[in-house]
């Protein structure tokens, strides 16, 4: 379960004794339940990122409190956070994030080589969870050998590889056609009712959001809550 208390995220900008306080999210309190998918939506600008960004230990937050699997992480160090979300978290992102000098074997290894997995373990892990994303036969190919629904795949297949419960996901598919982003939407329904995986999903497509069983709203770095749209398989 993922809880946040109270949380409050501003920027500063601006040169030295001209700083200005861009505050972002306000006093934020929510609680994302194993198994569940949320989808986090709202305008641009709004904040989704950022609070993103505060559950995944990427950037402190200003205030608050942050609670994952009843763990209090935003009390962790950076080391903490790292060896938490190495694992517990997997991370998909739009524009995939895959490592252009390394073939989609490697970039799916990595995560278990971090980890001191032995190298046997982690050749049997990455081809079985390449093969799980339909791409058999695609582990030499380098992400611009590979069409972008294929290098989603391989961000899927790398997010899973740790076994996390936990998949956060920013925008997943703002760079795929429509096709793929039903297949990639499939995947995940699929991936959540039988594996329990819970999905933390921003976007602003509401196609997206309908695979949700959640859909929380950001406007003016405030929750709005939407209800329910789907019944949580557990
Ligand atoms: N590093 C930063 N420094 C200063 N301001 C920032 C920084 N990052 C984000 N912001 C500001 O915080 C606000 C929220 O940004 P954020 O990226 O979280 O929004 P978003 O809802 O994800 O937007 P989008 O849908 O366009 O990606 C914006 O006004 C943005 O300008």
């Amino acid at each position: 379960m993922i809880k946040v208390k109270g949380l409050s995220h501003h920027f500063v900008v601006g040169k030295k004794h001209k700083e200005q306080r861009v505050p972002v999210l306000k006093d934020i309190s929510m609680s994302i339940f194993e198994g569940e998918i949320v989808a986090i939506v709202g305008k641009s600008g709004s904040g989704k990122s950022t609070l993103l960004n505060l559950i995944s230990g990427f950037m402190k937050p200003t205030e608050g409190m942050i609670e994952i699997n009843g763990q209090k992480v935003s009390a962790f160090s950076e080391a903490e956070w790292a060896d938490f979300r190495l694992k517990h978290i997997g991370f998909i992102f739009q524009s995939f994030q895959l490592i252009p000098s390394m073939t989609a074997y490697s970039n799916v290894e990595l995560a278990l080589k971090i980890k001191g997995t032995s190298i046997d373990k982690r050749r049997k892990l990455v081809l079985e969870v390449l093969a799980r994303v339909g791409l058999k036969g695609f582990e030499d190919f380098y992400p611009n050998e590979l069409s972008g629904g294929q290098q989603q795949r391989v961000g899927i297949a790398r997010a899973l590889i740790t076994k996390p419960k936990i998949i956060l996901a920013d925008e997943p598919t703002g760079s795929l056609d429509s096709e793929t982003e039903q297949e990639f939407l499939e995947f995940i329904r699929e991936l959540n009712r039988n594996e329990g995986i819970t999905f933390v999903i921003i976007t602003h497509d509401m196609d997206v959001a309908k695979v949700a069983h959640r859909k929380v709203e950001l406007m003016e770095g405030s929750f709005i809550e939407r209800g329910e749209i789907y019944e949580v398989h557990r």
